[in-house]
């Protein structure tokens, strides 16, 4: 059986290009990365795979670029299913900030501990443990028995609710997944073997 399940990191967003910590707050795409998500979906066409069942998170740039993604394939009449589970971790009181600014005013390498670590969070906002302690139920009740079922399965969200997601199924430690960046725009597919786990993951 078929078990296939496509991850895909919104495309590039307003506050993306004004490298503004965004987390939480929503704005919309530009240009570049409505550009990145029909480029997703025409990746996803030439490999000759469509969806069965398609999840994204509650903010509009993960929203627009499965929209997109499935204009491209010809199946906007799939049913999507939204869900604050899938946002992106929640960045606090650094939700707004110039990333250049911050790093400024608290140093490179607290920064990058606040972006990149999987146990510190950033003041008011979420670490990565955090976000994985709701984005991972979530897969495992609603994403993963659809998967098992033979459904073939996409889910548009963001950096570091993705970084969660990836944890887990690429099997990093705390230590690797700091490393582990995710593209906006780039189709990561997974194929998960009986047992659930990953047994292939490529990115067209
Ligand atoms: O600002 C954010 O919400 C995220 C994703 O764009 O940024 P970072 O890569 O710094 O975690």
């Amino acid at each position: 059986m078929e078990r296939t399940l496509v991850l895909v990191r919104h495309g590039q967003s307003e506050w993306n290009l004004k490298n503004l910590f965004t987390g939480w707050k929503d704005p919309g795409l530009t240009d570049v990365g409505v550009k990145e998500a029909h480029e997703a979906g025409r990746k996803l066409k030439a490999e000759g795979i469509t969806f069965d069942r398609a999840f994204t998170s509650n903010l509009s740039r993960a929203q627009k670029t499965l929209d997109i993604i499935l204009g491209e394939l010809g199946q906007t009449d799939l049913k999507v299913v939204r869900d604050e589970a899938l946002n992106e971790r929640d960045y606090g009181d650094l939700s707004g900030l110039n990333k250049d600014e911050a790093r400024v005013k608290w140093g490179e390498e607290q920064v990058h501990i606040w972006r990149r670590s999987y146990d510190i969070a950033p003041p008011g906002g979420e670490s990565l443990r955090d976000t994985l302690a709701r984005t991972l139920p979530y897969y495992v009740r609603e994403i993963l028995p659809e998967v098992m079922s033979g459904k073939r399965v996409i889910v548009t969200a963001h950096g570091n609710s993705l970084r969660a997601l990836i944890m887990v199924l690429e099997g990093h430690t705390q230590d690797s997944i700091i490393a582990r960046e995710v593209e906006t725009g780039v189709p990561m597919i997974y194929t998960l073997g009986p047992d659930s786990r990953v047994v292939s993951h490529r990115e067209p």
